[in-house]
């Protein structure tokens, strides 16, 4: 494939991947709705930092308007709040024989399926932990799994190229004809990620309070009741095993897999998630709406209650209105809602 890989939100997570993959010698560009990133990335460069490593490069980079021609390969790293309003602007660049790549939290391959066609989607499973702090300044602040698949599981010369180029940012990239577990797998982590951002402690200190496991005990055992109903058997990464929260499991397991998480987050240079550094940080929305908030809709659809999930929503969107901060009395309102 001779076009460059475009990158279509160039922020944490599309930022780190085009830089490491343009710093390899591919021909890679960028395209973010931030005019002030966008010059930064082309004229001085893009700089990788934090604890992994330090670099700067070069990339071509425009803006959604000064885009021009078409592409084969799209990888979409917008928020998910953000897909539907993209896959309308990337549509017109993508070729009629390419594929969007969703480097994404949640389940836009969903929703990118419907804009540009099953055959143009292409799943991924992203846990590397970035930040954009300023145009041009990216902070890569920790490693995780990165898996590659197609949504219809079938494994193709595209999904082995795709998987090839995730090797040159994470080595143990795993390809899969499985990445709907994957998928299903990062939302019962991504569901607690909503929690620990009801307060400002840190993932690792959330994740160590026992007073607090109950509630990644609801959270996780209502994903993976959704998930499992909808015939996906959720697939984790290092030691999180999502199953430690099927029916039937003893809670022991589910107390292993947190603590886990705890552990795996306790030397990550980026304390926070995304979600919590959204609303603290950023102070706008977070992803709830078009993440978090679609698994007690698919559960509506099958009988599965979710009172964890519903509360998370109901108090992120106390924060993002300004109804509530972000507090230990915010998270003590999920607490409440579980007992
Ligand atoms: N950051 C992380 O560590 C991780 C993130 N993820 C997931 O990766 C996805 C991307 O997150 P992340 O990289 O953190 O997000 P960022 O906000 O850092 O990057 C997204 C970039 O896309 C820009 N953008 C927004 N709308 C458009 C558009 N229509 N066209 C082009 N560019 C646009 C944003 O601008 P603006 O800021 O103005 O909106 C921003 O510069 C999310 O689903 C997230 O949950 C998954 C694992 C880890
Ligand atoms: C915490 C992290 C990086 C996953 O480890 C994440 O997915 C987020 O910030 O939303």
């Amino acid at each position: 494939m001779a076009d460059p890989i475009v990158i279509w939100g160039a922020g944490a997570i599309g930022g780190t991947l085009g830089a490491y993959w343009a710093r390899a010698g591919h021909d890679v560009l960028l395209v973010d709705t931030v005019k002030e990133h966008v010059e930064a990335c082309r004229t001085k460069g893009l700089t990788i930092f934090g604890p992994i490593e330090e670099f700067t490069v070069v990339i071509p980079a425009v803006t959604p308007e000064e885009l021009t021609g078409t592409y084969s390969r799209i990888v979409l790293a917008v928020k998910a709040q953000a897909t539907k309003v993209a896959l309308p602007m990337l549509a017109p660049h993508l070729k009629p024989d390419g594929f969007v790549f969703s480097a994404q939290n949640g389940l836009n391959e969903i929703e990118i399926a419907e804009a540009v066609g099953a055959e143009r989607t292409m799943g991924c499973f992203v846990n590397f932990s970035a930040d954009w702090h300023e145009p041009g300044r990216i902070l890569f602040g920790g490693r995780s799994a990165v898996v590659v698949g197609e949504i219809d599981g079938s494994i193709r010369d595209r999904t082995r190229a795709m998987h090839e180029l995730c090797r040159i940012f994470e080595p143990d990239a795993i390809l899969t004809e499985d990445i709907w577990g994957y998928l299903w797998g990062k939302m019962s982590y991504g569901a607690m990620l909503f929690a620990t951002a009801l307060n400002h402690d840190s993932m690792t200190a959330n994740f160590a309070d026992p007073a607090r496991f109950p509630a990644w005990l609801a959270l996780g055992r209502e994903v993976v009741a959704v998930a499992l109903a909808r015939g996906v058997t959720p697939r984790g990464f290092g030691q999180y095993d999502p199953m430690a929260f099927a029916p039937g499991r003893d809670v022991a397991e589910a107390h292993r897999a947190v603590d886990w998480l705890r552990d795996f987050n306790a030397p990550n240079a980026k304390t926070h998630s995304g979600i919590w550094r959204d609303l603290a940080v950023r102070k706008r929305k977070t992803e709830a709406g078009a993440q978090l908030n679609v698994v007690p809709k698919l559960a509506a659809e099958l009988g599965i209650p979710t009172p964890a999930l519903n509360a998370v929503g109901r108090l992120i969107a106390d924060i993002e209105e300004g109804r509530r901060e972000q507090s230990a009395e915010t998270f003590g309102e999920l607490m409440k809602a579980i007992s």
